[in-house]
C-alpha cells in the first residue's frame, strides 16, 4: 500500500484546512517534518490495534481523554503529570469496579488543531479568523496572532515529543505503577467525597496486592502500565509528512500517534482526511454524529477497513444525550447486522454543548453522563458492547462545566476558565464519571 500524494488530498478540497499566506514557508516547515524521527512506533500501533480488537469483541474497555486542544503554553511537567494522573485513577476505578481490563489513550502528544463551527470570531465588533488550535494560528485576539504561521507544525512535533517523552518516563519510571494508586489521590481530591470514594477503593487494592505478594506474585508486574496517545488528524501537512513507511512490513503508519481519528466535520467519504487515513495502518477512529445515515457508516468501514480486522476502527458516536436513544439504535443495529467489526465508543461531550448567558462554552455534567446512560442502555439492549468512552478532560480544578459533586453553576465559570476551546470536565467531576461508568459496566 503506497501513500497519496499531499497534492491529490488537497485536490479533493478538504474541509478545515488553514489558509496559508506564505507557500514557501509551508513547503519548508513540511521538508522539516519529514525529515524528523517517529514520535511513535509502527510496533506501537499494532500493540493498540490489538488491544481494540479486544475491545471490539467485548473484552476489554477503551478510556480515551485529555484536554479539547493541548496548547503549547501547556506543556509543563505538573500539567501533563496531573492529566496522566486523572487518567490512571480513573483507569483503576474502572478496571477495578467492573473487573474489565481497561485500555488507556491520552488525548495528548498531538491534539493540537482544532476544527471550528465558523471560520471567524468577532469580538465587541471586531471579527479576526478563528482560533484553529496552537498547530495553526495564535489563540490572542489579535490580527497577528490568528493568521496561520506554518512553524507551528515543527512546534506540535516538538511538544508532542515532549509530552510524549515524559508520559513514556512515568508509565515506565514507577509512577503508574498500581502500588502508587494511594499517592495519586493526592491534594484537594482526597477531601472530596469522590476522593474519599476512591480513598476506599485504593485501601482494597492495597489489600489485594499485599495478597498477591503473598502467594508468591511479582510486584514488578504491576510496575509498569500500557499508555497511548492520539490526536484528531486534522492538518493534512503534518499527518502527511509523518506518514512513513515501516520497515518492518512495509505499510505506511501515520508516526504522529499511535491512534488518530477523523473528526465529525471532516468524514466526508471521498475527501482527504478519509483518503489519507485509509491508506495507513494505525488504529484509527471516525467520529459520528446525529445525522449519520447506516449507510454513510457503511460506506465509512468499507473504504477504511475493507479485510474488517477487528481493531482497526472505533466509531466514536457524539449524538447528544437528547439524541442518542432516538438515533443510534438504528446505526448500531445496521452496522452489526452487516457484520462490520467495529468498536462502539461514547463521546459525551461534543452533542452536549452550550452558551452559557456568561458567554462561556459548557456542558452540564449530567448531559454527559445521561448521554453516557443512553449509549450503555442502547448498547444493552441491542446485545452489542459498550466498548469505551471518548471524553475531554483536565487533571486541574478548573471550572469549565457545569454541574457534579462540586455542584459549579453557571456563574462559577468565570472562576477557573483556561480551556481554549471546548469545556473539560475537572479532576473531581472524571473521578464521578469514572465511578458512575463503572457501575453501568458491571450492571453490562
Ligand atoms: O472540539 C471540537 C470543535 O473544535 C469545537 O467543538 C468547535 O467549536 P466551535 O463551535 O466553537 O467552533
Ligand atoms: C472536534 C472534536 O469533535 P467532533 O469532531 O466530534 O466535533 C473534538 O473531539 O474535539
Ligand atoms: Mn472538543
Amino acid at each position: 500500500m503506497s501513500i497519496p500524494d499531499l497534492e491529490a488530498l488537497h485536490a479533493l478540497g478538504p474541509a478545515q484546512q488553514p489558509t496559508y499566506p506564505d507557500k514557501g514557508a509551508v513547503d519548508a516547515a513540511v521538508a522539516r517534518l519529514r525529515t524528523m524521527p517517529p514520535l511513535v512506533f509502527a510496533g506501537e500501533c499494532d500493540d493498540l490495534t490489538a488491544k481494540i480488537a479486544a475491545v471490539t469483541r467485548g473484552e476489554a474497555f477503551l478510556l480515551q481523554g485529555g484536554d479539547c486542544a493541548e496548547t503549547f503554553a501547556g506543556v509543563t511537567a505538573d500539567n501533563v503529570r496531573n492529566k496522566l494522573r486523572v487518567l490512571l485513577q480513573m483507569a483503576v476505578v474502572l478496571t477495578y469496579a467492573a473487573s474489565v481490563p481497561v485500555v488507556k489513550v491520552g488525548r495528548l502528544a498531538g491534539q493540537y488543531a482544532k476544527p471550528r463551527s465558523s471560520d471567524f470570531e468577532t469580538r465587541d465588533g471586531v471579527t479576526l479568523p478563528a482560533y484553529r488550535g496552537d498547530a495553526v494560528n495564535g489563540f490572542d485576539f489579535t490580527s497577528e496572532a490568528r493568521i496561520p504561521d506554518p512553524q507551528r507544525l515543527v512546534d506540535v512535533y516538538n511538544s508532542s515529543a515532549a509530552t510524549l517523552n515524559l508520559v513514556r518516563a512515568f508509565v515506565t519510571g514507577g509512577y503508574a505503577d498500581l502500588r502508587q494508586v494511594h499517592t495519586w489521590n493526592t491534594d484537594f481530591v482526597r477531601e472530596s467525597p469522590v476522593g474519599q470514594q476512591y480513598e476506599a477503593m485504593a485501601n482494597e487494592i492495597e489489600r489485594a496486592l499485599t495478597f498477591m505478594k503473598a502467594i508468591g506474585a511479582d510486584p514488578d508486574e504491576f510496575h509498569r502500565v500500557d499508555f497511548h496517545s492520539s490526536h484528531e488528524a486534522l492538518v493534512l501537512e503534518y499527518e502527511h509528512a509523518l506518514t512513513r513507511i515501516d520497515s518492518r512490513t512495509d505499510l505506511p503508519y501515520d508516526v504522529s500517534g499511535h491512534f488518530v481519528w477523523i473528526g465529525e466535520r471532516t468524514r466526508q467519504l471521498d475527501n482527504a482526511h478519509v483518503e489519507l487515513l485509509s491508506h495507513i495502518r494505525n488504529p484509527i477512529g471516525v467520529k459520528l454524529g446525529p445525522t449519520t445515515t447506516p449507510d454513510d457508516a457503511l460506506a465509512l468501514a468499507a473504504k477504511l477497513n475493507p479485510q474488517n480486522e477487528p481493531g482497526r476502527l472505533t466509531f466514536i458516536t457524539r449524538f447528544g444525550a437528547g439524541r442518542i436513544r432516538d438515533g443510534l439504535p438504528n446505526l448500531v443495529e445496521k452496522v452489526t447486522a452487516a457484520g462490520v467489526e467495529v468498536a462502539w465508543v461514547c463521546d459525551p461531550m461534543h452533542g452536549n454543548t452550550f452558551e452559557a448567558s456568561s458567554g462561556y462554552k459548557t456542558r452540564r455534567f449530567d448531559d454527559v453522563i445521561d448521554e453516557v446512560q443512553g449509549f450503555f442502555d442502547v448498547h444493552r439492549s441491542l446485545g452489542t458492547w459498550p466498548g469505551g468512552i471518548h471524553v475531554e478532560l483536565t487533571g486541574d480544578d478548573v471550572t469549565e462545566c457545569v454541574g457534579g459533586g462540586e455542584e459549579l453553576l453557571e456563574v462559577d465559570l468565570g472562576h477557573r476558565y483556561e480551556s481554549v476551546c471546548d469545556p473539560r470536565l475537572n479532576r473531581v467531576q472524571s473521578l464521578e464519571l469514572a465511578f458512575l461508568v463503572a457501575e453501568m459496566l458491571r450492571k453490562a
